[in-house]
C-alpha cells in the first residue's frame, strides 16, 4: 500500500465544534450546492496558500460569526465524489467567541453526539461522526482473571468510568467463550450506566448480540475477516501494526483502529517501535479515527493529536493512572 497523494483533492476545512455541554454544531447545506440538503459540519474551501487554522476561522466567522479560541486537528478525510474529490481537514473547536448562527440563511442546530446519527450527512462524513461520538481517551483492559477476581476487576473498572474514561476494550484472552460472554455482559451494563462505549476483544463468536458493546478484531481475527463482523449499529474496530493491515481494516469497513505500538512497552521491552514519525505515516492513510497505543499515556495526547491521531489507547497507563 502507497502512502497517498492529495495534492489534486479540493482542500476543504470544516469543524466538529462542541459547546459546554458537550452538543455539536451542524449547519443545513442549501438544496441548490454540491451535497445539497443533506447536514455538515461547518466550513469550506481552503484558498490558495491559506494555512488551515486561518481557512477555518475566516469561514466560521462568514458562515456562523464566531471566533475560535481553541481548536485541534481530529481526522483528515480524501473521498471521491464522482463528480468531486475532497479532502476534508476537520478540526474540533472547543473554545469560541460568539453565538453561532447561520450568517448566510442556512438552518443550524445543536445536537448531542449520540443524535448525529440520525441526520443525514454527505458520504465522507461518516467518519467525522465517528470521531466527534469517541472520546480522545480509550482504556484497554488488563487480564481480568478468573471468575473469582472479577469483583475486584468490576470495582477497579467503575473508578475508571468515574474518572471520565467512556471507551473500554474489554481484552481477555485467556477465557473460554461461555465466561467471556458472561463477564461481557456484566461490563457491558457497568459501561452503559456512564454512557460509555464498549468494544468486545475476546472469544468473538460468544460476544456478538451482547447489547451495547461493539467488537474489537486483533490481528488474527482481522486476517480471518473478509467482511465486517456486526450490523451498522455496533462499533467495529480494528489492532493494526503497519499499512497492510490498516488497508485489510479499512476494506472491511471498521469504524476505527488501533495504532501500535508507537512507543516501546514494558511488556515488550526492545522490541520494534512505528515511533510518532510512523504514526503519522498511518494517520495519513487512514480514513478512519486511529488511537495511538503503546507506551502513551494522557499527557501523550497533544502530540497524538498533531500526528493526526484521535488520542491515546493504553492499558496501564490508563488502569493505574499516576495522580
Ligand atoms: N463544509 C463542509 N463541506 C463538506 C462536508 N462534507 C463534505 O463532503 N463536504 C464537501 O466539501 C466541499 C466544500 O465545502 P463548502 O461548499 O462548504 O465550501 P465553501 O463554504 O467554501 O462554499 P462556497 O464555495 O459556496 O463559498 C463541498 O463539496 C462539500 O460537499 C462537511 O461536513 N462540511
Ligand atoms: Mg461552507
Amino acid at each position: 500500500m502507497q502512502t497517498p497523494d492529495y495534492s489534486r483533492f479540493l482542500h476543504v476545512a470544516a469543524a466538529v465544534i462542541c459547546d459546554q455541554a458537550g452538543r455539536i454544531l451542524i449547519a443545513r447545506r442549501a438544496e441548490h450546492r454540491h451535497q445539497g440538503g443533506l447536514w455538515e459540519f461547518p466550513g469550506g474551501k481552503i484558498e490558495p496558500g491559506e494555512a488551515v487554522g486561518s481557512a477555518l476561522q475566516r469561514e466560521l466567522d462568514e458562515e456562523l460569526g464566531v471566533t475560535i479560541t481553541d481548536a485541534r486537528p481530529l481526522i483528515r478525510i480524501p473521498h471521491d465524489y464522482g463528480d468531486r474529490q475532497v479532502l476534508l481537514d476537520v478540526w474540533r473547536v472547543d473554545g469560541f467567541e460568539g453565538v453561532a448562527h447561520g450568517r448566510e440563511g442556512q438552518p443550524v442546530a445543536w445536537v448531542c453526539p449520540e443524535a448525529l446519527s440520525q441526520y443525514a450527512f454527505p458520504a465522507a462524513n461518516r467518519p467525522i461522526v465517528t470521531a466527534a461520538q469517541l472520546p480522545d481517551l480509550g482504556l484497554i483492559t488488563p487480564d481480568p482473571g478468573r471468575p473469582a477476581e472479577w469483583g475486584a476487576f468490576l470495582r477497579k473498572l467503575e473508578s475508571r468510568l468515574n474518572g471520565g474514561i467512556r471507551l473500554v476494550q474489554l481484552r481477555a484472552k485467556a477465557l473460554q467463550p461461555s465466561a467471556f460472554r458472561a463477564l461481557s455482559e456484566q461490563v457491558a451494563a457497568l459501561c452503559h450506566r456512564f454512557g460509555a462505549h464498549l468494544l468486545l476483544n475476546g472469544p468473538v463468536e460468544s460476544a456478538e448480540a451482547i447489547p451495547h458493546a461493539g467488537v474489537h478484531l486483533n490481528g488474527a481475527r482481522l486476517r480471518e475477516l473478509t467482511e465486517r463482523p456486526l450490523g451498522p449499529e455496533g462499533w467495529v474496530s480494528a489492532a493494526c501494526h503497519d499499512l497492510e493491515e490498516l488497508e485489510r481494516a479499512l476494506s472491511i469497513g471498521v469504524d476505527f483502529v488501533f495504532v501500535s505500538p508507537v512507543l516501546p512497552t514494558a511488556s515488550h521491552p526492545g522490541a520494534p517501535t512505528l515511533g510518532w514519525e510512523g504514526l503519522r505515516v498511518l494517520c495519513k492513510a487512514s480514513r478512519v479515527p486511529v488511537y495511538a497505543l503503546g507506551g502513551l499515556g494522557p499527557a501523550d495526547r497533544q502530540r497524538a493529536w498533531q500526528s493526526g491521531a484521535q488520542g491515546i489507547a493504553a492499558i496501564r497507563a490508563l488502569w493505574n493512572p499516576i495522580r
